[in-house]
């Protein structure tokens, strides 16, 4: 549905999107993360038509796009404010786009009905937009877009506006739309949880490049620098040069010199490298069998409980923060702070990365 190759926009000399080549399959839900500042609406306005490109190219639907109007290029777009026309009804609202395209007065009636009922807001299309809530509100933007069937939506952090319940319940109002629609969405947050919940596929951007793309289950799992298992999720991450052991390399840390897992090949012996271990599989306390896990003591700082899960916020000995993070069972044992623990985890589990670029 997108093909975007070597594309870049330069403002006074400064690269804010630098050399992106992405492709984004009919149906898929792709969203583009990435901090403040990373590009992620420059791209998004490049493909909608908003912004011409320094250089490179756009594909929508098999056809070059780069310099064509936007309206033009047959995509719906939805932004965090809502643009809805304040001095028309709901109803007028969605109707709009129809009008513009000439469809007939009996389709527009049938067709804007039908979206209400999609969106569960029938009752509410005689109102005016202030007398609806944000939530309403964003839901009839969304409407509006997908009355006239643009087989490409893009959202510029659409939910942006709304408080953190009402934002959950329309990250997945959007999933089912686009579920039963079968359109191909990009959608544009800087809200990791957002992006995990929603997307087929992550885009990862960082000052102006991608610096990762995968699955949801990949970015998390598999994240391939330092940036990325930052960025999504929470991560202890220790750095360290890698060394010879008495079987195969070691990193020695700041913590303590640990086993790592598959080092050779990759990461030669001498170079520095960095082990990701996630706060869920460290246990503070090691488990009966201790074969196979890394230990080192700690102390406890903090425990904090959200709700279903105990985050446990820990100090080595040489001044490292440590997050565990373990499920909230009546039976668990407490710990007090200032307590000295051992926290371990399965050398499996943690994951080595290439030390950050300077
Ligand atoms: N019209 C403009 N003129 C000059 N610089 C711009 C313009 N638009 C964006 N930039 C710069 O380009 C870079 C990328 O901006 P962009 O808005 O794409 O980031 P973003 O990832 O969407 O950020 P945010 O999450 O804050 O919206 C930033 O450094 C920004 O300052």
């Amino acid at each position: 549905m997108i093909e975007v190759h070597g594309l870049s926009k330069l403002y006074n000399g400064v690269a804010a999107l630098s050399d992106v080549t992405l492709s984004v399959g009919k149906g898929e839900f792709v969203t583009l993360l990435g901090p403040s500042g990373s590009g992620k609406s420059t791209l998004l306005n490049l493909i909608s038509g908003m912004t011409t490109p320094t250089s490179g190219t756009i594909l929508i639907n098999g056809t070059d796009a780069t310099t064509l109007p936007t309206n033009q290029r047959g995509l719906g777009m939805v932004f965090q404010n809502y643009a809805l026309m304040p001095h028309m009804t709901v109803f007028q609202n969605i109707a709009f786009p129809l009008q513009v395209r000439k469809v007939g007065k009996d389709e527009i009636r049938q067709r804007v009905m039908d979206v209400l009922k999609l969106i569960q807001l029938e009752h509410v299309a005689a109102r005016r937009p202030r007398e609806l809530s944000g939530g309403q509100q964003q839901r009839i933007s969304l409407a509006r877009c997908i009355v006239y069937n643009p087989p490409l939506i893009l959202m510029d952090e659409p939910l942006g506006a709304l408080d953190k319940k009402l934002r959950e319940g329309m990250q997945l109002e959007i999933k089912r739309l686009h579920a039963d629609l079968g359109v191909t969405m990009l959608y544009v947050t800087h809200d990791q949880d957002e992006a995990l919940t929603m997307s087929d596929r992550i885009v990862l951007m960082r000052g102006g490049k991608i610096e990762q793309q995968g699955t949801p289950e990949t970015l998390y799992f598999k994240p391939e620098t330092v940036f990325s298992a930052d960025f999504i999720g929470s991560s202890n991450l220790f750095p360290g040069k890698l060394v010879e052991g008495e079987c195969g390399l070691v990193l020695r840390c700041a913590a303590g010199t640990f086993e790592v897992p598959g080092a050779e090949g990759a990461f030669p012996a001498g170079s520095t490298a960095v082990l990701l271990v996630r706060p869920e599989n460290i246990a503070v306390e090691t488990p009966g069998d201790a074969s196979g896990r890394q230990q080192i003591e700690a102390t406890l700082k903090d425990t904090v409980v959200l709700g279903g899960i105990v985050r446990h916020f820990l100090e080595t000995p040489a001044g490292e923060q440590i997050i565990a993070q373990e499920l909230n069972q009546p039976n668990r044992s407490r710990l007090m702070r200032g307590d000295a623990v051992k926290v371990s985890w399965r050398v499996a589990d943690g994951r080595l990365l290439p030390a950050e670029r300077a």
